[in-house]
């Protein structure tokens, strides 16, 4: 684990950034959470704060860009380097190429400095020597030509690695896999879902705008806002008050177009940390019940802590495997919700780490997976009951043919919802949704609707 020697009460930024990088590098550490664990091990004020969250996380999602630069300029190339001089390179490029305030010297001096501190004196002069022959030349670095090798430009410019750039254009068009690529690499503000139990939608803005959060509306649904400039979300009054959750809009869109009524039975099958159920037991306004199952319990905590936070009392919480028939529910269910374990392809622009560690050979896992689960809990739905499937990528193989698959294979029929969706949204499908990264200011993220027709 990442510990800052605080022996003195100055921290060095980039030392912390390059332990908690090691972390994530050699360790895989998701990146999130190698950044939570080192802020809530060490005290730090909140430029440092933010600045180490920006090295790590720009150096993370930009790796592959770094290393086609550092590989421009280093005749030693980076796979071949000392893992802890990489990882102050890569770390000093992010800042070169992307960091537009800070000063090259600095950048410089300070990698030379921590070169020395992890033993590596005669290393200095070559990470120098890189650093400043990079800055010197970055906007004349030539990258791979876009007509002559596509799938290279796109990784290298973008950072993606070639596998999921070639996965995506097995099903989308150059221009849409370029645009996916783009939105993904974009930073986006927090997505919140007002708890209209609690407040309306006018007040929870008021109460945010006085702790001084930079509040907009949300892009889709009118109980949902987009907000930035705080510091802890869970330090918030209206948080800890319970008066909101943080949810992306797309993830919203399961619920709303399920469109639950009171006293419903919602079962929803794998539901940490909690936002759709959280949002069903809202819209059936605490009454009926929301049957809520996850196989981790640390994560049915997570369910609690919401659930608990937002004054819900139409919601009862549950240890259990979606692969396991639980013979109490057989044709019970007024909706289920399946928001299987999935790739991740949609939700890249919140955690980078996603596009590097993901591989072909878990995406059939996954698949299988998802069909196992659907095989299991479509039998809780009563005939005329819905099924939600729902997944937070954009691989068509765990979206759509997974729908027809299940179409193919149980009494289930997609259901039209293109009445209630959000007049923003234009979709020339029918019962199914698929929401690419940023195409509306969201998440990528699949929905279908499903009814339940027979036996
Ligand atoms: C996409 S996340 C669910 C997010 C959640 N529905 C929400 O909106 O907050 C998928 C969840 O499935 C759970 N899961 C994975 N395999 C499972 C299984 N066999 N049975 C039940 N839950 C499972 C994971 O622990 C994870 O929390």
């Amino acid at each position: 684990m990442t510990k800052v020697n605080n022996t003195t009460n100055k921290i060095n930024a980039r030392n912390v950034s390059l332990n908690i990088l090691t972390d994530i590098f050699n360790d895989k550490a998701y990146t999130n959470i190698a950044i939570d664990r080192c802020f809530s091990h060490n005290e730090m004020n909140k430029q440092d704060r933010a600045f180490i969250t920006r090295i790590v996380e720009g150096t993370v999602e930009h790796v592959i860009t770094i290393d086609y630069i550092i590989n421009k300029f280093s005749k030693t190339k980076t796979r071949k380097m000392k893992k802890i001089i990489l990882y102050i390179l890569r770390l000093s490029v992010y800042q070169i190429k992307y960091m537009d305030k800070v000063p090259v010297s600095a950048v410089c001096n300070e990698a030379v400095k921590l070169t020395k501190k992890r033993k590596f004196n005669n290393l200095s002069g070559f990470v120098n020597g890189i650093l400043r022959n990079i800055s010197r030349n970055l906007n004349d670095i030539q990258y791979p030509n876009e007509i002559d090798e596509p799938v290279k430009y796109l990784s290298v410019v973008y950072s993606f690695p070639e596998y999921i750039i070639d996965l995506w254009l097995e099903y989308y068009d150059y221009d849409t896999v370029k645009e996916m690529c783009i939105n993904s690499n974009k930073t986006v503000k927090t997505s919140i879902r007002c708890n209209l139990t609690k407040v309306s939608n006018t007040d929870l803005q008021n109460q945010l705008i006085d702790e001084n959060v930079h509040v907009e509306e949300g892009k889709l649904l009118e109980y949902a806002m987009k907000i930035d400039n705080y510091n802890n979300i869970r330090s918030l009054q209206p948080f800890i008050e319970g008066k909101f959750s943080v949810q992306d809009e797309s993830s919203m869109l399961v619920a709303h177009l399920a469109q639950p009524e009171g006293n419903s039975l919602v079962v929803d099958v794998c539901a940490a940390p909690g936002g759709k159920t959280t949002h069903f037991a809202e819209l059936m306004k605490n009454t009926g019940c929301v049957d809520s199952r996850d196989i981790y319990p640390k994560k049915l905590h997570l369910i609690d802590e919401n659930v608990k936070r937002l004054q819900l009392n139409n919601v009862t919480i549950r240890e259990y495997n979606a692969l396991e028939t639980d013979k109490s529910l057989i044709e019970k269910a007024d909706i289920v919700v399946a928001d299987v374990p999935c790739s991740g392809l949609g939700i890249i622009s919140k955690k980078p780490d996603i596009k590097y560690n993901i591989e072909k050979k878990d995406i059939e896992q996954l698949i299988e997976i998802q069909r196992n689960i659907l095989k299991v809990v479509y039998k809780y739905v009563k005939i005329g009951g819905i099924l939600m499937f729902s997944t937070c990528t954009v691989n068509p193989e765990e979206n759509i043919q997974n729908v027809r698959w299940f179409i193919d294979n149980f009494p289930f029929e997609l259901v039209d919802f293109n009445d209630i969706l959000p007049d923003r949204i234009g979709s020339d499908t029918k019962g199914y949704i698929q929401l690419l990264p940023g195409q509306y200011d969201t998440d990528g993220f699949f929905i279908a609707k499903l009814r339940r027709i027979a036996k």
